[in-house]
């Protein structure tokens, strides 16, 4: 069910790099992050500091004749260090925790932003899933990383190297036995980096497909049940499923294998460490208290050497779910206002295609053309039809006049002004568009109906509008709801059938009212008196407006003042119906092959 993996992974990008990226992020919350890590750094060295009162405990007190006040004392201090160590880690807590979750709440409003620029054709290449989870739990693990990651890597890597340099301190000879283990360890994290890189990144890719799959099974519940598919898209999805849990399970050892070592050779260096410091203390080269102190540091860097090891893993994982934003984040925008956008002198109400090409681009970048040469005008205030036999472009040809696809020759002109010199907002507030596709909006029927209604009216105004346009689409339906115009729809209109939903898409393209329509089919799911009702209607709504309608029904041709056939990727030929059904046998084969009877199955609340 769910589109394949159809993220684009950037080219291998080293770390440095990916981070750099975040710099602007960063900077403004840099001062906190900072007093984090100063925090996190001083509960590190008061944890080191513990050995060093235990190693003066075990020779000033432990071995001489040291006094209860001098216990007591030690105590406290031991005390005391341990209080200091969880007031740092309160504090970071209290640097870190808002600047990361308003730094995660910034960058995913700036992904949605950008979502939302990113041209149609982007949004037909990419599974949602896959930018659901880059929106959700890519943001989620970098601010985890930011807060906590990060920070405790660097503390991490500050301790141990404390450590060392107090065992160098009290052996130099036990320092460098431990400094050993650095070798083997660092060539297994070499090989760790690369493993872990791709199983995480592979997994952030399946989890987002999985994303996807669930997306489009509940979107199509409906078609799955009703033929009885259930089992099958169950057998996929988990076979899906199952595929993200081995990548999950290889990850998970690639980590295990990695923090093994991490823990086994410190782990052995101590046992040899006991072998030769043992002696050392017999031949007095080495005091009881500074062979304990060796051992407590190892004790306390311990969890360091390990902590090192997984929040590696968890910087790589964090560097491949920055990588999956900015892949969308650099996505190209080719459709975009220009640096000058050029207003018309004349709101002509015009429309004008000049030997227009389209291909949808694909893999080899040279798509096979939809749109050959299409050259035709819509007349100011004329509504003209566009037909023609299934797969023939009509959808396609809609799309270019809101520049929802950039044409790939030609122009297209709309009050005699290329669309592409056109600042693309106030263009698309030009135009309105009620496509065959009906999506509706989690909202209420009055904010979905008055989405693209014009800026700037009083309450009373839209109220106007509404009316008149739920009037005009047939729609008052809506006033019968549980809460009328202010019910709740549910995702995409769900809970209305077919035709009230596009009833309700065609009052929110007649609420814009718009210089020029565009409507594609829009009266495919109503019945033959709702249609009639609503031709009726719109016939006066349109009288001014320009419109281009596809049309499958003759009823909708009707509508039209002129009828433009298209056939192999050109207007074969224009003109009224009457004249091309007397003249153009094609145009009689496509009318005839028009399906007249209405769907009667359908809603209605009359
Ligand atoms: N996003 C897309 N990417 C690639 N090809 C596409 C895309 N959308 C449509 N096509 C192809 O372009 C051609 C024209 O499609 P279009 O939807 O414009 O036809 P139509 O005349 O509106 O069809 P219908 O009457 O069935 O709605 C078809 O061959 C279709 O497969």
């Amino acid at each position: 069910m769910a589109r394949e993996q159809n993220a684009e992974p950037a080219e291998a990008v080293s770390l440095t790099t990916t981070l750099k990226r975040l710099g602007p992020f960063v900077r403004p919350i840099l001062p906190r992050l900072i007093g984090g890590f100063f925090c996190a750094l001083g509960a590190g060295i008061v944890a080191l500091a513990i050995p060093q009162v235990l190693a003066w405990l075990v020779n000033n007190v432990l071995d001489t004749d040291g006094t209860s006040t001098q216990i007591w004392i030690a105590m406290a201090i031991v005390g005391g260090l341990g209080f200091l160590e969880a007031l740092f880690i309160f504090l970071r807590r209290q640097f870190v925790l808002n600047p990361a979750a308003g730094l995660e709440a910034h960058m995913r409003i700036r992904f949605y932003k950008h979502l939302q620029r990113l041209p149609v054709a982007f949004h037909e290449r990419w599974g949602s899933g896959q930018l659901l989870s880059r929106s959700m739990s890519d943001l989620s693990l970098l601010r985890r990383w930011l807060a906590f990651g990060a920070m405790m890597l660097v503390v991490d890597t500050v301790t141990v190297i404390t450590g060392l340099v107090l065992m160098f301190f009290h052996s130099w000879i036990l320092g460098l036995l431990y400094l050993l283990g650095a070798i083997p360890i660092s060539i297994k994290a070499y090989h760790f980096r690369n493993n872990y890189r791709a199983a995480s990144r592979l997994s952030q890719d399946q989890a987002g497909d999985l994303a996807t799959a669930v997306e489009e099974s509940v979107h199509g519940i409906r078609v799955i049940k009703a033929f009885g598919r259930g089992r099958y898209v169950y057998e996929g999805f988990s076979e899906q499923a199952k595929s993200l849990q081995q990548t999950e399970i290889s990850k998970a050892k690639t980590l295990a294998g990695f923090l093994m070592t991490v823990v086994a050779i410190p782990e052995t260096i101590l046992g040899i460490g006991l072998l030769i410091g043992i002696p050392m203390v017999a031949g007095g080269s080495l005091s009881v208290g500074s062979l304990v102190a060796y051992f407590a540091i190892a004790a306390v860097i311990a969890g360091p050497v390990e902590g090192m090891g997984m929040l590696l893993g968890m910087t790589l994982s964090t560097k491949t779910a920055l990588d999956r934003h900015f892949e969308v984040m650099d996505a190209d925008n080719d459709i975009v206002s220009p640096k000058e956008p050029r207003t018309p002198q004349e709101r002509t109400g015009e429309v004008q295609l000049k030997h227009v090409r389209f291909a949808y681009p694909d893999d080899s970048g040279r798509g096979r053309p939809v749109l050959a040469d299409i050259d035709f005008t819509i007349r100011p205030g004329e509504t003209m039809a566009l037909v023609g036999i299934t797969g023939s472009g009509k959808s396609t040809l809609l799309n270019l006049v809101p520049r929802l696809h950039d044409v790939s020759a030609g122009q297209v002109l709309v009050h005699g002004q290329d669309v592409r010199e056109w600042d693309l907002e106030k263009l698309r507030q030009e135009i309105a568009v009620a496509f065959e596709d009906t999506t509706l909006f989690s909202n209420s029927i009055r904010e979905n109906v008055l989405l693209g209604a014009p800026e700037g009216l009083t309450s009373a105004q839209r109220e106007e509008l509404l009316t008149q346009a739920l009037d005009v689409a047939q729609a008052q339906f809506a006033y019968q709801l549980p809460q009328g115009v202010e019910t709740l729809i549910g995702e995409e209109g769900l809970s209305l059938s077919g035709g009230q939903r596009q009833r309700l898409a065609l009052a929110r393209a007649i609420a814009a009212q718009p210089r020029i329509l565009v409507l594609d089919d829009p009266l495919s799911a109503l019945d033959v008196r709702t249609e009639e009702a609503v031709t009726t209607k719109l016939r006066e709504v349109l009288r001014g407006t320009t419109t281009l309608v596809v049309a499958h029904r003759p009823s909708t041709v009707m509508l039209a003042d002129r009828v433009a056939l298209l056939r192999d990727g050109r207007i074969d030929a224009i003109g009224s119906h009457t004249h091309l059904l007397s003249t153009n046998e094609h145009y009689r084969y496509v009318i005839a092959s028009l399906d007249d009877e209405a769907p009667i199955n359908e809603e209605i609340s009359r």
